[in-house]
């Protein structure tokens, strides 16, 4: 018997085979074999408990098994193979037999295929009752099961970690793809290939069917394919709805472009359309949760019929007769869009744009849009609470609106010789022939100087682009006057002077007079610059013109003038552009009471023409125009900076500025009396972060602490690298601008740069602060003398703030390259404590300062132009006959 048990831990097929059975049923294991009763093994401690039990448990077969062992023993021990137990096995002996228990585990792989046969053969040889047999084959057969799973897995298991592991992946790289393998395979490729069919139904993409099969990657990548799908089909209506909501407030045109766009169609067809059909509900939808089920009922409105489309449709085919402006209708609305329509009238009627008043009625869904646009801050205050402090301007634009435009006004005198525009001279006129037309607020003597010469810096038109279309324009992309526009061009092949009625003349510049048009069969009103081809070749202003369009192609800003359309006749260049009908800055300060404006008037226009010269800088076009008679006003109250036919344009080379003193830099450069040491003017309130000299202790309030505190702690911190987009470097030798505001280098002929703008800007909120420029003389020359030559003073009504006196200072520094936004450009400017608070980014949605009574501001001032050659119509027929005088 005891060479029957020898102590000998193989790994034999036979023992492992044992591992895995008693593993199954206990935890005893492998002294199973040697029950205490039958062999005298004696177990201690919990082992030896648990195998009474057991043994107890399994009396009968355990005495089978035990011959079965025996009979195995012998036959492994012929092979030289065994496992060997003996009775009495001491402590040693015991720890070394817990290890097959491991070795069992480990070995488990191997047994699951071959050692049942051999058992089974074993117990025939025993001829064990077929009773017996059956019960023990069931218990073997069972565990041998589960190990053999067991094994499979963990064999897989080990391949694919040698696999990865021979791949070069990392145990935890490969432990993903392990998962794929394990558990995706032969279940879950049918499915990954399914949702892949059907998210490339849905997103039309063109995933590889090998890949599906194949890449353990792809099951990772289909599922989150197909969670993007859902997601996206999920968010749709809400998403829609919200940017419907946000486009109202003017911020997401954009985002509502991207949103709207139909997921399931892989075709672009109709983009615009189907843009509008999305943002029509909306409109109606504003102030109101639109829920997810919603997705079902805008399916449903394109299928029912409603009522209202009926009334609409024959609404449709009767102006269609009559107007061209009426047929874009069918082409714009589909059944969403005429469902809608009643409440869109009804919206727009209550906060209608005076710029397309017949089409609110007619396309009055889209016209929506066009609210959204003007009024982008009013919308949702009107519908839920009908007024917001912020934005407040709504009631006063339709004021203003319904004041200015008046379509049923008599017929304008177009031909009268009055052409008063600007404080300019026109050619047949003086500066009595100006007062005469248009009376006191009217009058400016800055006129526009442009005679070109080197420019160093102008760049290639490569980056221009020569679309008109609204799609190049996001921020106006969903205003109707585009489709207006596109319609007449597709209908009739082009766009003409004959698709507009002019109303009155706007003004009238060096190259070209301003019309109020609107486009025939819509009430779209435009401002049409008109230009005289032979006059701009004889006078050698045609670069001008090209520069100005080009620039306006260029532009989508809410505080610069889009370009809807341009054309070109035999005689004549028109530009299509934007209408303002606030008139300019200039008659608007002049209407003023004290002909000036209040601090933060003056704050709040200036903030915005410094956002849009920045945007300009960006662009690579420096303006070098700035005056209040080029800022219009908008029928919101916000401005629109317009004429660029003096700007420069030039290539934009951005760069890191790294630099230790960042915050504290542009102050130290300001000249004046604040810069001394000893200064103890207690109304100056320098920016104590700059010139703490200016100040005796006492005097310091505590925001001032606070900002020198802040400063301090940033000049510690290493200031980030900032980038600077602007032509900071760009220079050009031509003599362009307007006396009063040309900056010194301009009148030096030392070669300019983007510099001049922030020099310009300083003289602007100079003028519109003070009512007056700072260096104006009796005439022109003395006026450029007095820039180059004087200091700057400061008038000592009205009190102005000496953080703005202090913005002026830095602005007007004689030297280009130490004057406030030379370097950095306008972050630089934003930075200065005279607009500490301000929100840049929400300024679009500010209160703009109170316009006066609309009955006030009537007509917008037409001013005359020493130079300029203004153009008058006259009515021929269908055809417009223009007239040079
Ligand atoms: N979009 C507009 N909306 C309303 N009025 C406008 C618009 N554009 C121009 N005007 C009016 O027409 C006048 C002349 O326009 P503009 O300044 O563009 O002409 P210009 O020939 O380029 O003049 P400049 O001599 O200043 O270069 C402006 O002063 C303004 O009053």
């Amino acid at each position: 018997m005891e060479n029957r048990y020898p102590q000998m831990i193989g790994p034999s097929p036979g023992t492992c085979e044992i591992v895995e059975f008693k593993e199954e049923s206990d935890s005893v294991q492998c002294y199973r074999g040697a029950n205490p009763s039958s062999s005298g093994f004696k177990a201690d401690g919990i082992d030896g408990k648990n195998l009474m039990i057991k043994s107890r448990r399994n009396y009968f077969l355990e005495d089978d098994l035990n011959r079965l062992f025996e009979a195995i023993d012998l036959k492994a021990s012929t092979r030289g193979l065994g496992l060997s137990l003996q009775k009495g096995t001491g402590p040693s002996q015991r720890n070394a037999l817990k290890k097959p228990i491991r070795v069992g585990l480990s070995q488990a792989s191997g047994i699951g295929i071959s050692e049942p046969v051999s058992l089974k053969q074993a117990l025939r040889g025993l001829c064990l009752s077929q009773k017996a047999e059956l019960a023990a084959m069931k218990r073997l057969s069972k565990p041998a099961s589960v190990v053999s799973e067991a094994g499979t897995i963990k064999r897989l298991y080990r391949a694919v970690v040698v696999e990865a592991s021979e791949s070069g992946l990392s145990l935890n790289e490969g432990k993903g793809s392990l998962l794929e393998i394990s558990l995706v395979p032969e279940k879950s490729t049918p499915n990954s290939s399914e949702k892949v069919s059907e998210s490339e139904q849905t997103l039309g993409t063109k995933a590889s069917n090998k890949n599906v099969h194949t890449s353990p990657q792809f099951a990772v990548a289909t599922t989150a394919e197909v969670t993007l799908v859902q997601t996206s089909q999920d968010e749709i209506v809400p998403e829609s709805t919200e940017v419907r909501g946000k486009t109202s407030k003017g911020e997401l045109d954009r985002k509502g472009k991207l949103k709207c766009a139909p997921p399931t169609s892989s075709s672009n067809t109709g983009n615009k359309i189907s843009e509008i059909e999305e943002i029509v509900p909306v409109s109606k939808e504003v102030g109101r949760k639109i829920s997810k089920p919603q997705l079902g009922q805008k399916d449903k409105r394109k299928t029912e019929p409603s009522p209202s489309s009926s009334s609409t449709g024959s609404k449709i085919s009767n102006s269609t007769s009559t107007s061209p402006c009426l047929v874009i209708k069918p082409i714009l609305r589909n059944k969403k869009f005429v469902k809608k329509k009643g409440d869109q009238v009804t919206t727009s009627a209550s906060s209608s744009s005076n710029t397309c008043n017949e089409v609110d009625s007619d396309l009055g869904p889209s016209t929506s849009k066009l609210v959204c646009r003007t009024h982008n801050c009013s919308w949702n205050n009107v519908s839920k609470e009908s007024a917001s402090p912020a934005c407040s301007s709504t009631g006063r634009s339709t004021e203003v609106n319904s004041s200015k435009v008046d379509f049923s006004a008599t017929k304008p005198d177009f031909n009268s010789n009055t052409c008063n525009r600007n404080r300019t001279v026109c050619p047949k006129g003086n500066e009595s022939s100006r007062s005469k037309g248009k009376g006191e607020f009217s009058q400016s003597s800055k006129s526009s100087i442009g005679e070109y010469s080197s420019s160093t810096s102008i760049s290639e038109e490569s980056n221009l682009s020569a679309s008109s279309s609204g799609g190049n324009r996001p921020h106006m992309s969903k205003d109707l006057r585009w489709e207006a526009i596109r319609h007449v061009q597709m209908r009739y092949g082009g766009l003409g002077l004959r698709h507009f009625k002019l109303h009155k003349r706007l003004g009238c510049g060096d190259i070209g007079t301003v019309y109020l048009a609107q486009l025939t069969g819509t009430n779209c009103l435009f401002a049409l610059k008109v230009m005289d081809n032979e006059f701009l070749e004889s006078r050698k202003k045609m670069p001008r013109a090209q520069t100005e369009r080009e620039i306006l192609q260029m532009l989508d800003h809410p505080f610069l003038p889009t370009l809807y359309s341009h054309f070109t006749t035999d005689k004549l260049s028109c530009l299509v552009m934007e209408y303002c009908p606030g008139g300019d800055l200039h008659v608007l300060r002049q209407r003023q009471p004290s002909r000036s404006f209040s601090e933060s008037a003056a704050r709040f226009y200036v903030a915005e023409v410094l956002l849009a010269l920045e945007y300009l800088h960006m662009l690579g076009v420096v303006y070098r125009d700035l005056k209040p008679e080029n800022i219009l006003v908008r029928e919101d109250g916000h401005i629109m900076l317009s004429d660029f036919d003096l700007s420069l344009r030039c290539a934009v080379n951005p760069t890191l500025l790294r630099s230790s003193s960042s915050i504290i830099e542009p102050t130290k450069r300001f000249s004046g009396p604040c810069a001394e040491s000893h200064c103890i003017d207690p109304f100056c309130l320098q920016p104590s972060w700059a010139q703490v000299s200016c100040f005796s202790p006492r005097l310091v309030s505590t925001t001032a602490k606070n900002r020198k505190l802040k400063s301090d702690l940033a000049a510690q911190v290493s200031p980030l690298p900032q980038l600077v987009a602007e032509p900071t470097s760009a220079r050009s030798n031509s003599f362009v601008g307007t006396h009063e505001y040309l900056a010194p280098e301009i009148i030096k002929g030392e070669g300019h740069g983007s510099a001049v703008d922030w020099w310009t800007f300083g003289i602007f909120l100079y003028e519109l602060l003070f009512g007056k420029t700072p260096f104006k003389g009796p005439g022109n020359e003395e006026t450029l003398a007095n820039v180059v030559t004087q200091s700057l003073k400061f008038p000592e009504g009205p009190i102005v703030s000496s953080q703005a006196r202090d913005l002026i200072r830095g602005l007007l520094i004689k030297e280009p390259e130490n004057r406030l936004g030379s370097v950095k450009g306008a972050a630089e400017i934003k930075q200065h404590p005279f607009f500490e608070g301000l929100n840049w980014a929400l300024i679009r949605c500010t209160t703009p300062p109170e316009l006066p009574k609309s009955s006030d501001l009537g007509v917008p001032v037409l001013a005359s132009h020493k130079e300029s050659k203004c153009l008058e119509f006259k009515a021929s027929g269908e055809h417009l006959e223009f007239e040079l005088f």
